[in-house]
């Protein structure tokens, strides 16, 4: 589908506003614990009204080191994770953006950072791999996600009924040429799991920034509190609208946020501030992809 015609289904789909929701979490190491905290907040999104609804980064698995993540992924298309969110999505007919969950690499030792996409019959429709790994080293503090996650190459934007969804992960949020390069997105999807260090100064502006540049809707989903592994996430899962207005937040702690996406407002944005149609420099990174 060309994004025109994906406008044109949008516009004929979705005259009316509804409603998105972010999942927020402080997973732990169990899988099916995390699952079924996953599950009641699904539940509890679909309840409210969202037909949308996106979990955070590795929602399935905090590990209690950087090999337990390793331990429980899944080949595409097999085993217990997916197996859930394609059974969400299907139960409760909204689309679900399956935070991000380990899958297999070429190596053994590695995973994907992978976020994947089903659609209210519970079929997956989308995957994107993280494409940025995070790597920070402050005061007694250091990730090196290198060590065990192969990075993605693709950019990967998803026609939808609800408009033309950008996927990114996490750390992708520092890097404007990612979402430049997705061509004109309505909403992007960013399931997440800032440090608590970094989150206090950057998060926020960051989100905001994303959303306000590219005139879409912001649909942030964080793991946030305290982990059993003893790591500490950020939080304040947000919904930020084309406007760069934080529509609904949660500082800390499970639940969910939920908001609307109104297309026409949308819309009226974007006449009323052209500035996606005033990009007259070429980014030489967005030529290569
Ligand atoms: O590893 C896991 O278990 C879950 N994944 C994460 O926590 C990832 C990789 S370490 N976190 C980030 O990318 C944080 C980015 C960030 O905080 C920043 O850009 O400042």
């Amino acid at each position: 589908m060309s994004s025109l015609d994906s406008t044109q289904s949008r516009i004929a789909a979705q005259l009316n506003a509804f409603k998105v929701a972010a999942i927020q979490m402080a997973s732990g190491p169990k899988v099916e614990g995390n699952l079924s905290e996953a599950r009641r907040l699904i539940a509890k999104a679909a309840e409210q009204g969202a037909k949308l609804v996106v979990l955070p980064e590795f929602f399935a698995i905090m590990g209690m080191n950087e090999q337990d993540k390793v331990r429980v992924c899944e080949q595409p298309g097999q085993g217990p994770i997916q197996a859930f969110l394609s059974e969400m999505a299907r139960k409760h007919k909204i689309w679900l953006v399956g935070g991000s969950i380990p899958l297999a690499a070429s190596s053994p030792e590695k995973v994907r950072n992978s976020l994947l996409v089903f659609d209210e019959t519970g079929v997956q429709v989308a995957r994107y791999d993280k494409i940025h790994l995070f790597n920070l080293t402050l005061g007694n503090e250091s990730y090196n996600e290198a060590q065990t996650i192969e990075p993605g190459d693709k950019i990967v934007v998803v026609d939808s009924p609800f408009g033309r969804i950008g996927l990114a992960i996490c750390y992708d949020l520092r890097f404007p040429e990612l979402f430049r390069a997705m061509k004109n997105v309505d909403i992007i999807v960013l399931p997440s799991a800032f440090t608590a260090t970094t989150g206090k100064v950057h998060w926020e502006p960051l989100v905001r920034a994303r959303a306000i540049e590219n005139l879409s809707y912001v649909i942030a989903a964080a793991q946030g509190g305290y982990h059993v592994s003893g790591r500490e996430t950020h939080g304040h899962s947000m919904i930020v609208d084309p406007w760069g207005r934080i529509v609904d937040e949660l500082q800390r702690g499970s639940g969910v946020v939920i908001a609307d996406v109104n297309p026409s407002y949308q819309a009226s944005l974007r006449n009323s501030l052209p500035a996606l149609s005033h990009r007259t420099i070429t980014c030489s990174c967005c030529e290569k992809v």
